[in-house]
């Protein structure tokens, strides 16, 4: 097992930076998702990572050892890709053994260690099926199997699960998180799924243009994010404006008794899930739906509060347009964005 730390990491394509001043450290065993949009440099920086391309700025430590210089078969890092490239020849076992009969292992130590993985990965009654045979995941379990037969000590994942369907897809998430504690093996994996970041990770990296935005935990980047930008890549926010006074913050949409002394204009952010819909009482206000959208297990309403327009997320899904509602905010859970 190893820890992984990235320092001032650039990269340029024709002369365009696609990563800028990439920082990163990563504890022993832990599990980092590399998310951003498409084009946000993800591939690229697990592929420096890898040693498949490298950097023309930074440095890339294992442990303390600095692998700029180190080709990408003595790195001891195993990247699985979305294109898997099993061989199609060969079956399961000899799939999973290869890179151990590469490494002229003894045959029977090849036969012990590709056991343990067939266990482990829950292939069993599979070690004869050709990789043709295979549903999408179980060849995506053989892929990770073949990368770990040759117990790396960083496991790299780019987009491993990108071709499967959404219900394999959340099985084999589950899968990968628990395999990953049970081995313990430090592991940074590439997605753009939002979901599957949460799901999987004990960090998040937010890659945008290049640039790691937030570097934090799940709850962390979803619930504190660092700027409006990082806050509308994960959903839908509510925005109040407003100038803080005495303690109180003064907005259109009412006035509010805040943490925050200084005076000076901010704005405070709500997910829609942290506007309450309920009875009305001391400090709620009233709002009138404008709109419903219905998404299965909750309903979104578009609010109206003195001309400002809200959008609040409830399990309570029997609101209608028009109907008068009494809302409340906790400006002690909002983030607060100072202009
Ligand atoms: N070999 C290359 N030559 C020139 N430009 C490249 C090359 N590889 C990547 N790029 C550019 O670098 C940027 C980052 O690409 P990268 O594949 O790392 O993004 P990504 O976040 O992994 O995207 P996706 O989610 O679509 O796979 C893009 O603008 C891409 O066009």
């Amino acid at each position: 097992m190893s820890n992984i730390k990235i320092f001032n990491v650039y990269k340029y394509y024709n002369g365009r930076a696609v990563l800028k001043n990439i920082n990163l450290d990563i504890n022993e065993g832990e599990l980092v998702v590399l998310l951003g949009p498409s084009g946000s440099g993800k591939t690229t920086l697990i592929n420096g990572i890898a040693g498949i391309i490298s950097f023309e700025n930074g440095e890339v430590y294992f442990n303390k050892d600095l692998m700029n210089n180190v080709p990408i078969e003595k790195r001891n890092a195993a990247l699985v890709d979305q294109n898997l490239l099993l061989f199609p020849h060969m079956t399961v076992y000899s799939n999973i053994a290869f890179g151990l009969k590469m490494r002229r292992l003894d045959k029977q130590i090849i036969d012990k260690k590709v056991k343990l993985l067939i266990d482990l990965m829950e292939l069993s009654g599979l070690e004869k099926k050709y990789p043709y045979q295979l549903s999408g995941g179980q060849a995506q379990r053989v892929a990770i199997a073949r990368a770990l037969a040759i117990e790396p000590k960083v496991l790299l994942l780019d987009e491993p699960l990108s071709k499967l369907d959404k219900n394999l897809r959340r099985n084999m998430q589950e899968f990968i998180k628990e395999l990953q504690k049970k081995l313990n093996i430090t592991t940074i994996m590439v997605t753009h799924d939002l979901e599957e970041a949460f799901i999987v990770a004990d960090k998040i990296a937010l890659l945008i243009d290049g640039e790691i935005k937030q570097y934090d935990t799940p709850a962390n980047i979803y619930e504190k994010p660092v700027s409006k930008e990082v806050a509308e890549f994960f959903g839908c926010s509510n925005y109040i404006y407003g100038k803080v006074e005495n303690g109180k913050f003064i907005s259109d949409v009412g006035v509010f008794d805040v943490n925050v002394s200084n005076c000076q204009y901010a704005t405070y952010m709500f997910r829609p899930e942290q506007i309450i819909l309920g009875e009305k009482q001391k400090n709620s206000l009233k709002a009138c739906i404008i709109k419903r959208q219905y998404l299965g297990d909750r309903v979104n309403y578009i609010i109206d509060i003195n001309g400002n327009k809200l959008v609040c997320s409830s399990n309570n899904k029997n609101l209608n347009i028009g109907d008068i509602v009494y809302i409340s905010l906790d400006f002690d859970k909002a983030i607060c964005f100072f202009e």
